[in-house]
C-alpha cells in the first residue's frame, strides 16, 4: 500500500454532500432488501419474481460505473470520502449504519443496531463481525481525528461472552504510544455489559 492510492480529488465538499444525501437512501433501501431476502417467508413465485425485479434495478446501476473500488479520496478543504469502506462506507449497503462520535477526552464511541444479516451463532453476532467493526473504530482512534493514516499491525480479541443481535455500543482509546506505534483498547458492549474487549497495534507506516 502507498499513499499515492489516497485520491486527492478537487470535488467541492458541498458537492460530496450532495451526493451523499443521494446514496445513502439507496445503500439504506438494498440494506434492507438484504434483511428481508433474509427474513421473507413469501411464496415461490413471489421469490422469482423478486429476483427477476432485482436483476433489473442491477442491470440498471450497471449502465455506467466506476471499473474499481470507490477508493479514499479527499479534497483541499480536508473532506474525505471512502463510499465503499466495509463499516463506514456511505454508498456500501453491506456496511451496517455506523456513525462515529468523538467525546471530548480522546474516547471514540459508536452506536449501532445489527440486524440478521450479521448473524453467527444462532442470535448472536458473528465474531468476524465483531471484529470488523472493532478494527475500524479502534484503526478511526489511532488516526487521532484523521490527523495521521494508521494501519492495523496486530489485532486482539477476547470474546468474553456472545453478542446478541440488537442494539451495541463500540468504545476506543488510545492506551500508549510508542514512536509509529499507537497502542489502542476498546469494547464492544449490549444493555448488559461488555460482550467482546479489543487491544491492537496500530502502526503509522513508514512511508506515511
Ligand atoms: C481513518 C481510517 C480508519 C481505518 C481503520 C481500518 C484499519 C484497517 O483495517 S487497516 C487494514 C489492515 N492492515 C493492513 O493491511 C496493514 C498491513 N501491514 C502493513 O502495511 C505494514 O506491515 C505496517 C504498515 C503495519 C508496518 O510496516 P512499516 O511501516 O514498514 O513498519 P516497520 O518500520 O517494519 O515497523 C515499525 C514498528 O512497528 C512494529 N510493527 C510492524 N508490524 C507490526 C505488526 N504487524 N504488529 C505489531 N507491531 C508491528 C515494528 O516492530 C516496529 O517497531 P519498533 O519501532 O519498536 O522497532
Amino acid at each position: 500500500m502507498s499513499i499515492g492510492e489516497f485520491v486527492h480529488d478537487e470535488t467541492p465538499s458541498s458537492e460530496i454532500d450532495r451526493l451523499e444525501a443521494l446514496y445513502r437512501p439507496l445503500a439504506d433501501a438494498v440494506r434492507d432488501l438484504v434483511d428481508a431476502t433474509i427474513r421473507t417467508t413469501v411464496d415461490d413465485a413471489t421469490i422469482r419474481r423478486t429476483q427477476a425485479d432485482v436483476e433489473a434495478l442491477v442491470a440498471r446501476l450497471r449502465a455506467r460505473q466506476l471499473d474499481g473500488p470507490a477508493g479514499v479520496r479527499f479534497n483541499s478543504e480536508a473532506r474525505a470520502w471512502n463510499w465503499g469502506n466495509a463499516v463506514v462506507g456511505q454508498r456500501n449497503a453491506l456496511a451496517p449504519p455506523l456513525h462515529l462520535v468523538r467525546d471530548p477526552g480522546g474516547l471514540l464511541h459508536a452506536d449501532v443496531v445489527l440486524g440478521a444479516a450479521y448473524e453467527g451463532p444462532p442470535g448472536l453476532v458473528h465474531g468476524g463481525v465483531a471484529a470488523l467493526l472493532l478494527d475500524h473504530l479502534m484503526g478511526e482512534t489511532a488516526s487521532a481525528g484523521h490527523s495521521r493514516v494508521t494501519l492495523t499491525g496486530t489485532l486482539t480479541m477476547r470474546y468474553r461472552r456472545g453478542t446478541p443481535l440488537g442494539p451495541l455500543r463500540l468504545e476506543g482509546r488510545i492506551d500508549r504510544e510508542d514512536g509509529r506505534k499507537v497502542y489502542v483498547v476498546a469494547t464492544l458492549a449490549d444493555a448488559e455489559g461488555v460482550t467482546v474487549e479489543a487491544d491492537g497495534v496500530f502502526i503509522v507506516p513508514r512511508w506515511a
